[in-house]
């Protein structure tokens, strides 16, 4: 059972619904409420209007990221900004040796999903030849990590000292600081610990490019200081929260870094958005994967999703994830403001490495659980497993087998096992791992989870949960800095 798109892109459903699992009963009871989801969703998409949906200061905010993938103008992401975003691209591979990205949450998740997938583990040990021009890329801000800041900023003088040495000249960075609120404390005090450093050194040419809430009449810290000091500045636009905000400036100026195609990426997610308009639950990818999901745990107690893509570059798209759908669906109160400590919990888990670790507890453990797999069909490279010890006759028996076959056979098994022990679970299949495929899945869990929140009656678009914990370390961090009299 599944559902494909023109693209190839499919949704594996079969071992998620039928009898034991989620049933055609199931879905015939909800029936009335996913027809007001859908309405309630088109109606978002149309007016970014979201009932009850009210911003951190309590204010009625537009919810917006449907409209990110389209390219047109006057919107979000018009011609004119991607233009922007482009001619930005090419003044980092002309002029920049390294760049280094501070954001943390949807200010880092999404574009290093964007990262991994395209340049993979080893772009950085790759010369910049190598690289097709393209600069070192790092992530930071994205933790309070005194020790990987040091590195960082170790290896950064360790290139500026290679460069004057073997080239002359100053080492070239770009500090590109992500930020909505423009103030996040992860962020902001690694920026300013690097660019501190970075500054002392002479070897070394600093420049700060700042992406954060454009709004003039309430500038965030971090727009004024990009107004005060001469920055370069894009934007995070109203109505775009972080975790759906990889389809904006923010994922998008990360990702013209390292010369990701932003354009086949909004493409995907426009021909994902298009195919999630039907009515029609089993053609509305997005409302299925929503539905199958949400009755899976209300009525059949699977209320955590391990999402287990097969493959090591994808591990970040799991990352993503998390926040996606714990930020936006783990709420006490329904949009009546009744307590439903609603929520299903998010896993991280790969494909085959987790195979070997968490897979006896979704083979064995509490009935609580949709491993959602993640597949690409065709890999860019592969291997052909050598015949090397010919004598050893288990090592000669797989000799010849394609490496991806491998893992796709891997997944199967562990698809069937599953399956066997009454354990649901699906499958998003990706024809290649490409910008626009991406793009597709990403924007497929962005909009399932307004369906969800439709569903579950919850705001899919707050998260007071971690203004909490905010107001407690807050002060307590600020009560560590030095006081004015210490000067
Ligand atoms: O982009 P900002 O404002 O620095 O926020 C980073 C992240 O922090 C959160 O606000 C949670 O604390 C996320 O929702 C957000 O993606």
């Amino acid at each position: 059972m599944h559902l494909a798109l023109a693209s190839g892109f499919k949704f594996d459903y079969t071992n998620l619904f039928g009898e034991g699992k989620v049933t055609e009963d199931d879905v015939r009871e909800l029936r009335p409420v996913i027809e007001k989801a859908h309405a309630a969703v088109m109606h978002m998409r149309e007016t970014g209007e979201v009932r009850g949906h009210l911003s951190k200061d309590g204010m009625p905010e537009k919810v917006l990221f449907s409209k990110l993938p389209y390219v047109s103008e006057g919107n979000l992401n018009s011609p004119e900004s991607i233009a922007r975003l482009k001619k930005f691209g090419e003044k980092v591979h002309d002029e920049a040796d390294v760049v280094v990205s501070f954001g943390i949450g949807g200010s880092y998740l999404g574009g290093r999903v964007l990262f991994d997938t395209s340049c993979g583990e080893f772009w950085n040990l790759r010369t910049k030849k190598q690289r097709g021009g393209w600069p070192e890329f790092w992530f930071s801000g994205n933790n309070i990590d005194p020790q990987r800041t040091k590195d960082l900023l170790e290896h950064i003088r360790f290139s500026a000292e290679k460069k004057r040495t073997h080239e002359g000249g100053k080492l070239n960075v770009f500090l590109i600081v992500i930020s909505k609120s423009g103030s996040t404390f992860d962020t902001m005090s690694a920026f300013m610990v690097v660019l501190d450093e970075l500054r002392k050194s002479e070897n070394i040419d600093v420049r700060v490019v700042a992406v954060t809430d454009p709004s003039t009449e309430k500038p965030t810290l971090l727009k004024k200081l990009a107004e005060e000091q001469g920055w370069e500045t894009f934007a995070v636009p109203d109505g775009v929260g972080g975790r759906f905000s990889v389809f904006s400036e923010v994922g998008l100026t990360a990702a013209v870094c390292f010369g990701y195609d932003i354009e086949a990426f909004l493409a995907g997610a426009r021909g994902m958005d298009e195919a999630c308009r039907t009515p029609e639950l089993f053609e509305n990818p997005a409302m299925l994967n929503a539905v199958l999901k949400f009755l899976a745990s209300e009525k059949h107690g699977r209320d955590i999703e391990v999402l287990m893509p097969y493959g090591d570059y994808l591990k970040s798209l799991s990352e993503w994830y998390i926040q996606l759908l714990a930020e936006s669906l783990g709420k006490t109160y329904n949009r009546r403001g009744e307590k439903v400590y609603y929520g299903r919990t998010p896993i991280v888990a790969v494909g085959t490495t987790d195979m070997h670790a968490q897979t006896q507890q979704h083979q064995e453990g509490r009935l609580n659980k949709v491993v959602q797999f993640v597949r690409v069909e065709k890999w860019k490279n592969d291997f052909e497993i050598p015949n090397v010890f010919p004598s050893v006759e288990k090592l000669a028996s797989f000799s010849g087998a394609a490496m991806s076959s491998a893992l796709e056979t891997a997944r199967e098994a562990n698809e069937e096992a599953l399956s066997g022990n009454h354990r649901f679970n699906a499958l998003f299949s990706m024809p290649e791992l490409t910008p626009y495929h991406l793009g597709e899945l990403m924007y497929l869990l962005a909009l399932s989870v307004a369906y969800e929140g439709e569903l579950a009656d919850v705001d899919a678009f707050d998260q007071p949960g971690v203004e909490v914990y905010k107001k407690i370390m807050g002060p307590r961090i600020a009560a560590l800095g030095r006081k004015p009299s210490e000067g």
